[in-house]
């Protein structure tokens, strides 16, 4: 083997300039490079993503290929991934994190019906499948539909005083639906369903998960206030569709977040439109550009923008969501970026915050 002198610390500088592009910070000062390994002019390069659903994996991996090759000697460059995901908190510090759970994600809407539970169903199983540990809490008291679109609804059993989550798709799922008596639960008002879910945080044994999604009941009233008062939230996704009444809702739901201190991650804008399946045309149903605008308007980003499909609906309906059904379909692909953008946006939250600092013991002499 040819002996190039190169060195880990010549390759480590290389890598200094190069960026998490989210982050905007260096990856060696982020920690991201877990490890380099030469062999003559083949040089080994361990980056450990913030994420497994990282929307800018490629980009990393020419970024550094391209630093790593410039080095004199250099023959070849491999780059491994791994992942693990940080703790975004949340922006209340009264509000303690759960034991084992990184971040908390609430899928919200101002408005009922706009496909908040789908894009919920859809974001939670597309984590997963880029390899994260990923919960769904179904918090939908007043219409919890998760049981129906994960295909799950026998009542979950205990495990050392705790409730084990059913498990669909690799998502551990608890809803509300597993428990209440369907017909109930129109009466629950704000402090009792605040009460329930806060019991469903801390009773279910959720384990280690990257992400817990969990799916609000819609609008921004007195339940709702009182359920986000008390979660502890990472970040929020906002659903809503392109039209008037729908977004001027969603605008509320921007307002409860940000009362509450909680990062907004962005707008999902949902049945943006419609393509004919017989001719092909495009329809905008609901009007179009509306989450755009919304969102531009008032600072955050646009996740995504998921079309009305009927393939959607009947993956709902049977317990089959589309990213599972169909990956490749248009709306699969749409809401596969979406979980990527947001889970990128939890890992630039989740840089922000200071390292605590390491507690030294003093030896006891
Ligand atoms: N993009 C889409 N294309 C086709 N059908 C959709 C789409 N998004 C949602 N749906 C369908 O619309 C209906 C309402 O969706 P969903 O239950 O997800 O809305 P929601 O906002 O959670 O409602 P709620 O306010 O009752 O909680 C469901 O039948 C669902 O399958």
């Amino acid at each position: 083997m040819v002996d190039t002198g190169l060195t880990r610390e010549q390759v480590i500088d290389a890598l200094r300039p190069v960026q998490d592009p989210e982050i905007g910070r260096s990856l060696v000062d982020l920690g991201m490079i877990k490890d380099v390994a030469i062999e003559g002019g083949r040089v080994h390069v361990h980056v450990e993503l913030t994420t497994p659903a990282c929307p800018l994996r490629g980009r990393i991996e020419t970024d550094v290929r391209n630093a790593v090759t410039a080095l004199p000697g250099v023959s070849e460059v491999s780059v491994q991934f791994s992942a693990r995901v940080r703790a975004a908190g949340s922006g209340m510090p009264d509000r303690q994190p759960l034991p084992g759970v990184k971040n908390t994600i609430a899928v919200a809407s101002g408005k009922g019906g706009v496909g908040k539970s789908t894009v919920a169903v859809n974001l939670a199983i597309a984590l997963a499948q880029d390899g994260a540990s990923v919960g769904l809490l179904d918090a939908d008291v007043y219409g919890p539909s998760i049981p129906i679109m994960m295909g799950v609804s026998h009542r979950p059993t205990m495990r050392d005083g705790k409730i084990v989550p059913l498990d669909a798709f690799g998502v551990k799922v608890m809803s509300v639906g597993f428990i209440l008596d369907p017909e109930k639960a129109l009466i629950w008002r704000g402090p009792l369903v605040s009460q329930l879910i806060s019991q469903f945080l801390s009773d279910v044994d959720w384990g280690e998960l990257d992400y817990l999604v969990i799916d609000l009941p819609p609008g921004t009233g007195d339940a709702q206030l009182t359920l986000v008062q008390r979660i502890p939230l990472s970040g929020a996704v906002i659903v809503t569709t392109p039209q008037d009444v729908a977004l001027a809702d969603a605008v509320k739901g921007l307002a409860m977040f940000r009362e509450v201190k909680t990062t907004i991650l962005g707008i999902i804008e949902n049945m943006s439109y419609f393509v004919c399946p017989h001719c092909g045309g495009r329809s905008e149903i609901f009007g179009f550009g509306g989450g755009e605008r919304t969102a531009t308007r008032h600072d955050v980003p646009l996740l995504g923008q998921i079309p009305l499909e009927g393939s959607i609906r009947q993956g709902g309906d049977i317990g089959f969501p589309i990213v599972v059904s169909d990956p490749d379909s248009a709306p699969a692909v749409a809401f596969r970026e979406a979980a990527r953008q947001a889970a990128a946006r939890l890992a630039v939250e989740a840089a922000r915050k200071p390292r605590r600092p390491r507690i030294m013991l003093r030896p006891t002499t």
